[in-house]
């Protein structure tokens, strides 16, 4: 084992997608998995497969098709969550199972309703049971920030005994301090020798998940559990990219400690998981916020002309940032330097399919709008491949003047290769939109959230509309993309999406019924 590497483990998929609002189909999940791969990301947690027949082909399908990073999933140290979880990481050729039980004395005694003895069984149990599905097995001491030290030796005594190869100790609650933490870290990674790797998962209740994540990897922790942008239960976790990035600019500190992060793909993730969830970064964000790199005020903006690390300690570049592209798109530009500047901006897995229609939706644009920025291309592009499975198609929207009391919506949309039309009045102008379309189709959805923002500055920007829209009551509610000049072109599009994303996802549960239990 190389000392001096730090094992990136995101569990943006998993914890990520713990997040309010966050939940993502398989579709999406593999997408953000194969660009984690390409970040370079050692380990990713997929899912906790026991959780729903959705999670369980989400992990199945990734290990199915991720090559290069690990795969894991969640699992309680419960037997069928852990079967459930060998099975589906089981089609990666590089696999781990991933089970917890809670340590601390208000967990085990509320939560668990467990003694400690009872605790330390199951944990046993639950590694020999999850060896018998893989090898590569991690055992996390959940809540361990709030644990007593002798009880969390005793757990990991057992684990590891039992076949556990990574121990993780997770500040379950955002609880910890970096120095208490730090402390922790040392006592448990000393008294771990060489038998284990120690691991670390902060949540950010105080705001000090990245802080507490740097600590423990001063003191010894040689995996870290962070999530893309920060996402993940209540205030989310340590931010890979903050995590990753203050390893490598810091390197007075962290000497030759180093992770596998290919740092120039980070924005190009921050900025999918953004567009896939809805969710995007505040602005003021580290690493991958829109401000991160932006100088406001004059004096320091002279002193970035005259010397740019006067106030920038990283390059935007290393992080996979483009400023000041030289290629400019507008109306005359054609096909090749369009190509050129997808392949500028990081995509390279653009279908012949999804490049043409991007192209044509940017010639539209491009008539419409002066300057075209590379955010809108990234938008065009991101557009295409999140709304590839067209079941139903919108053709064409016209709204009535709402002002007159009777907002009117009439829809034409293709499905089946048919259009079917329909006209109805709503209590505004959305409303009237979205009661049609659930009139046209048969399926009504329950709006969970709606948001809009522009693309890039200006009156003709770009709207991006987000909508989380709930068909059902057994699923999750299914988040739906539009992007438009026109905002409500792009909210009837958006709610448009989200149908489809419930459908694909339904017709792939019912296809793929065979890897259920
Ligand atoms: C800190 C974390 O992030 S932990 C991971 C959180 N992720 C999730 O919870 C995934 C989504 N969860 C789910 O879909 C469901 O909670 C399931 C499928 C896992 C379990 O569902 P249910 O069987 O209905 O149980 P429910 O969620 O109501 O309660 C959890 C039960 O697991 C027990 N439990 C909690 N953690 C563990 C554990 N690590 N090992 C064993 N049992 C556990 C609880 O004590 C409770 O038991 P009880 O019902 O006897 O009181
Ligand atoms: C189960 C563990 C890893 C976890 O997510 C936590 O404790 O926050």
């Amino acid at each position: 084992m190389d000392k001096n590497k730090i094992i990136v483990f995101d569990t943006t998929l998993r914890d990520g997608e713990q997040s309010p609002g966050c939940s993502m189909n398989t579709e999406e999940k593999i997408r953000v998995a194969l660009q984690l791969e390409k970040l370079g990301v050692d380990v990713i947690e997929a899912g906790f497969a026991a959780a729903s027949p959705g999670d369980f082909d989400a992990v199945s399908q990734i290990a199915k098709i991720v090559k290069n990073s690990r795969i894991c999933s969640l699992s309680r140290a419960v037997e069928n969550d852990i079967k459930q979880a060998g099975l589906a990481v089981s089609h990666s050729p590089k696999h781990r199972i991933h089970t917890f039980i809670a340590t601390s004395p208000i967990h085990m005694k509320y939560k668990l309703k467990m003694s400690e003895e009872e605790v330390i069984k199951r944990a046993i149990h639950a590694v020999e049971y999850a060896r018998t599905f893989v090898d590569d097995v991690e055992f996390s001491l959940e809540d361990a920030g709030r644990s007593e030290i002798s009880f969390m030796k005793e757990v990991m005594d057992a684990v590891i005994n039992a076949g556990a190869k990574t121990i993780n100790l997770p500040d379950t609650v955002g609880y910890r301090l970096p120095t208490e933490l730090g402390a922790m870290v040392k006592e448990l990674s000393t008294y771990a020798g060489d038998r284990a790797i120690i691991s670390v998962h902060n949540h950010n209740d105080l705001g000090l998940a990245t802080a507490n994540t740097l600590a423990a990897v001063l003191n010894g922790a040689r995996q870290i559990e962070v999530t893309i942008n920060g996402l993940g239960e209540r205030a989310g976790n340590s931010a890979l990219e903050e995590a990753v990035m203050a390893i490598k600019v810091r390197k007075d500190v962290f000497g030759d400690l180093y992770t596998s992060i290919n740092t120039p793909e980070i924005y190009a993730t921050s900025r999918l998981v953004a567009t896939i969830t809805g969710v995007e970064p505040q602005q003021n964000k580290a690493i991958v916020g829109k401000n991160a790199f932006s100088h406001e005020s004059g004096i320091h903006q002279d002193g970035v002309l005259k010397h740019q690390e006067t106030y920038e300690i990283m390059k935007p570049s290393d992080v996979g940032v483009i400023k000041d592209s030289t290629l400019i798109l507008g109306k005359h530009s054609g096909r090749a330097a369009f190509k050129d500047k997808i392949a500028q901006l990081g995509f390279d897995k653009v279908s012949d399919e999804q490049l043409n229609s991007a192209f044509e939706r940017f010639k539209v644009l491009a008539d419409k709008k002066k300057d075209i920025t590379d955010d809108d291309v990234r938008m065009l592009i991101t557009d295409e491949a999140l709304n590839h499975d067209k079941i139903y198609e919108l053709v064409g929207l016209q709204i009535s003047d709402c002002s007159s009391g009777m907002p009117t919506a009439a829809v034409s949309i293709k499905f089946e290769g048919e259009i079917i039309k329909d006209a109805g009045l709503g209590d505004g102008t959305m409303d009237a939109i979205f009661k049609t379309i659930d009139r046209l189709t048969g399926y009504s959805g329950e709006l969970k959230d709606y948001k809009v923002i522009s693309v890039s500055e200006g009156k003709d920007a770009l709207a991006k509309v987000t909508t989380r829209v709930s068909f059902d009551d057994t699923t999750p509610a299914f988040v739906g993309h539009g992007l438009s000049i026109d905002t409500m072109l792009a909210t009837a599009n958006a709610y448009i999406g989200a149908l489809n994303s419930y459908l694909s996802q339904k017709n792939r549960l019912t296809k793929n019924c065979g890897h259920q239990v």
